[in-house]
């Protein structure tokens, strides 16, 4: 549906994107995970058309977004970082307001409001002004508003920033419910734990550049650091074994870091047996996105 490739943009002698390649399939929820400053609004603004690259290529549906303002207008929905409605006026003129942006009129446009309204659980309170609406309710409606074109691709820049956990559970059955109904969606974030939630596929970008991308699982296999978990009475220190990339203490027990899951197991077992230990835990760990994080960008993900 998406093929990025080579994106890069400069704003003066900031280069805020500098090789941004990935690509999204029809009916996948994406997400581009990054810290802030890695460049995804960036990413996001060229996407849309709102702003222009400095190289490189982005084709939706086969068509470069560059060139064809009409094959994005139509088919992409677009969730800024910022809250972007109007405060004084009525959630419903507010969707009045943008569906009428997005070229939707008459009858058309007040059934697909009643349907996003429906969508958002909003519909009690469309009369009501939205600075009388709470952070999460005012994202929601923000996001109804660019579904109103019935896009076929959905874009979120970080939708969660700044809201309760109970709005952000909501948030994330809205945007499940769209997939489900074979929108596709593009997720930012600078949170690992949104993207194993939502996303199929995941983007990790850093200081411009996309570092790699894959499934979930995928990345985990690839690039994720493979351990076992150990915890036994009266052990006070595990002997170097071979394979064993790091040890650390974790808890009461100690998590053993290797790429030789097997061999470091037999050789855990074998001394647990010989120097008696209670063993009370022995587990192979999951490779978790963070390692994957550290793996390829060679830090931790910072906030
Ligand atoms: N209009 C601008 N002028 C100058 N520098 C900019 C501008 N917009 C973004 N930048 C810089 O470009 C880099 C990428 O910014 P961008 O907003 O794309 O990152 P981001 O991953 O979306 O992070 P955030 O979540 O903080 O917005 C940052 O260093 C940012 O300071």
């Amino acid at each position: 549906m998406l093929d990025v490739s080579h994106l890069k943009k400069t704003y003066g002698k900031k280069q805020a994107i500098e090789d941004v390649t990935f690509s999204v399939k029809a009916g996948s929820c994406f997400g581009l995970l990054g810290p802030n400053g890695a460049g995804k609004s960036t990413t996001m603004k060229i996407l849309t058309g709102i702003i222009k690259s400095d190289g490189g290529s982005a084709k939706l549906l086969g068509k470069d977004v560059s060139k064809n303002k009409n094959v994005v207008s139509k088919n992409i929905g677009y969730v800024p970082q910022e809250i972007t409605l109007y405060d004084q006026l009525s959630a419903y003129d507010n969707l009045v307001f943008f569906g009428e942006m997005y070229g939707v009129r008459g009858n058309e446009l007040k059934r697909r409001i009643d349907e996003v309204l429906a969508d958002t659980g909003l519909t009690e309170r469309a009369k009501d002004a939205i600075k009388t609406f709470s952070g999460g309710m005012k994202r929601r409606i923000n996001i109804a508003c660019a579904l109103l074109h019935r896009p076929k691709l959905l874009i979120l820049d970080e939708p969660t920033v700044g809201i309760d956990p109970q709005s952000r559970n909501r948030i994330f059955e809205m945007i499940r419910a769209l997939n489900r109904a074979g929108i596709t969606i593009i997720y930012s974030t600078h949170y690992m734990e949104e993207v194993e939630a939502l996303c199929d596929e995941i983007a990790i970008i850093d200081n411009g550049n996309v570092m790699a991308q894959g499934p979930l699982g995928g990345l985990l296999e690839r690039y994720g650091q493979k351990a076992i978990y150990v915890e036994a009475g009266g052990v006070i220190e595990i002997p170097d074994l071979p394979h064993v990339v790091k040890m650390r203490k974790e808890g009461s027990g100690w998590v053993v870091e290797t790429n030789q899951v097997q061999a470091v197991m037999q050789n855990l077992i074998k001394l647990a047996a010989e120097q008696h230990w209670d063993v009370k835990q022995l587990e192979i760990v999951r490779p978790s996105l963070e390692s994957v994080f550290l793996s390829v960008t060679g830090t931790a993900l910072r906030d």
